[in-house]
């Protein structure tokens, strides 16, 4: 399908979001909505309704009644059926996925047709096929008594999203979640109504009966997303945010002691030793810093280079950098779309400033591209001169926005990679085989990867620890969150 130009997109697709409870697509019983704007054109694209207590108990009823229905006692293999359909249907959506993605985020087409979009096809793929091959566990008791464990499905479980990879993570915590039998409510970012919205009808040509799949749309506190957080019939949410978030809602789920499963804010280390092959760095690590506009919670926004490689890599990334095209989020040349929002714009400004006021020096970008006054664009920026105290060097700023320290010793550069609240991901660049198997086991991160980044097997444990998240997602991990095991003992 060709792409049509936004205006046509907009002018023929309903872009007003409405939200998707017990099958069927409502607005809030109180009419309210919220504007959606394009980060790109700073129009308005349409209208989100916008959901609070009301739209949240509406949307639980219906998954308790559907989960008291026919999911749960679903054969697996239909189950699997269905979620594999779902996927087979965002693929056939892929092209409209994409361009309604791209709107919503600012980032490139080209990168939510290639990776956005195919990837939450493969996690509902992934899952269909996976949940086919998990077991529990069994033990005898001599001849005295035999212990076998069953795995059950929790019931209604929240999903409350982030705006940076907006299906690619919503689907990354549904797919697993229905595949372990449970019914669901989504709570999508505010910023990023649209896409989520179509899953809705996506999943019930898939096959998904009403009230399985629940769409709220809305805000944080005082409003749907709080309202889910505090519903005693959902047993358990998992969320994707940043860290303060996480604390607020915890203490929300406290009082009904929900289960929780954390992918909170990061703040990456990526570690280059000299003897790294330079070329294959500068090509990742350009990834790695800015794709998504940097809004990545695993970016290695944080790089440490060994002295004597430091002069080259500054130089030769910078060059490298300033090849980056920054544009119009449409245009396949586009490798660096627009930032979500004004106001996320503003925020990662007054970090280029701050670095300043710390000491750092701009070795390129920093400022809105001259020939882009409208949108929310920022050219990709590096910063040297700063220390590893620097606030730019601790604070998550979720942009296009790196700074670069050199390091003289192994022990040194452990000790600053580690030198932070977070622990989400890191990346080391070695050719020499023990350093790197001894420094990924010193690196205080849930995922470590070695030359190369977000390389991703589904069935590895995802998530960070200190503050950047609780527990682990993927694989088995998934299933362990998204159901309770029961050991049932047999007197022989
Ligand atoms: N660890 C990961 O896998 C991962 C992935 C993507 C993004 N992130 C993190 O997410 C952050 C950026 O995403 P964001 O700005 O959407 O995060 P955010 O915390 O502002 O919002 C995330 C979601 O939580 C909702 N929310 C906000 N306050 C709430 C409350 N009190 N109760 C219930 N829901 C509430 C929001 O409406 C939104 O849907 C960054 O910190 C990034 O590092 C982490
Ligand atoms: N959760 C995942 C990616 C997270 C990206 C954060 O912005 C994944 O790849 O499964």
């Amino acid at each position: 399908m060709q792409i049509q130009s936004r205006a046509e997109m907009i002018k023929t697709k309903p872009i007003d979001c409405l939200h998707f409870i017990d099958g069927k697509y409502v607005p809030s019983k109180n009419e309210k909505t919220f504007v959606n704007i394009n980060p790109a054109t700073e129009e308005v694209m349409g209208t989100v309704a916008e959901g609070g207590k009301e739209e949240i108990a509406l949307a639980v009823a219906a998954a308790k009644r559907a989960f008291e229905g026919s999911w749960r006692r679903m054969p697996a293999g239909e189950r699997a059926r269905i979620i594999r359909r779902i996927g087979d249907i965002i693929l056939e959506r892929k092209d409209e996925l994409a361009a309604l993605e791209s709107f919503d985020t600012g980032k490139p087409y080209g990168l939510a047709s290639s990776i956005d979009i195919p990837r939450a096809a493969y996690n509902f793929h992934f899952f269909a096929d996976y949940m086919a091959s998990i077991g529990t566990e069994a033990y005898q008791m001599d001849d005295v008594a035999l212990n076998y464990a069953i795995r059950r499905p929790l019931g209604v479980v929240g999903l409350i999203n982030p705006w940076n990879l907006p299906l690619l993570l919503m689907t990354w915590k549904l797919a697993p979640c229905l595949a372990a039998g449970n019914t669901a409510v989504l709570k999508p970012a505010e910023w990023t109504p649209m896409t989520a919205t179509l899953l809705g009808e996506i999943c019930k040509e898939a096959g998904v009966p009403d009230g399985v799949v629940n769409i709220v749309h809305g805000f944080g506190p005082d409003s749907a997303g709080a309202a889910l957080t505090e519903h005693p019939d959902v047993c358990a949410i998992s969320f994707t945010g940043e860290t303060t978030t996480g604390k607020h809602i915890m203490t929300a789920a406290a009082k009904t002691l929900k289960r929780l499963s954390y992918e909170l804010g990061g703040k990456n280390p990526n570690i280059i030793f000299a003897d790294a092959d330079l070329d294959e760095v500068i090509e990742t690590t350009i990834k790695s810093s800015f794709i998504n506009q940097g809004e990545v919670c695993l970016c290695g926004s944080r790089i440490y280079v060994e002295r004597p490689l430091y002069d080259a890599f500054v130089e030769r990334f910078t060059a490298k950098t300033k090849e980056l095209i920054v544009g119009d989020p449409l245009d396949p040349n586009t490798t660096v779309g627009t930032l979500i929002s004004e106001e996320h714009y503003n925020r990662v400004r007054s970090y280029v400033e701050l670095a300043v006021e710390e000491g750092g020096v701009i070795e390129t970008g920093g400022k809105r591209p001259e020939h882009l006054s409208t949108g929310y664009y920022l050219e990709p920026t590096i910063i040297t001169g700063l220390t590893n105290d620097c606030r730019v060097v601790q604070e998550e700023i979720f942009g296009p926005v790196v700074t670069i320290l050199p390091f003289d010793r192994e022990e040194e550069v452990i000790k600053q990679a580690n030198d932070t609240h977070y622990g989400l991901s890191a990346t080391i660049w070695t050719n020499d085989l023990r350093r790197a198997h001894r420094v990924a086991a010193q690196i205080e991160a849930g995922i470590i990867w070695v030359n190369t980044w977000f390389l991703r097997d589904l069935r590895t444990p995802f998530g960070g620890m200190k503050q950047s998240g609780i527990g682990r997602e993927g694989g088995m991990h998934s299933f362990e969150f998204y159901s309770e095991l029961s050991n049932i003992c047999i007197k022989l």
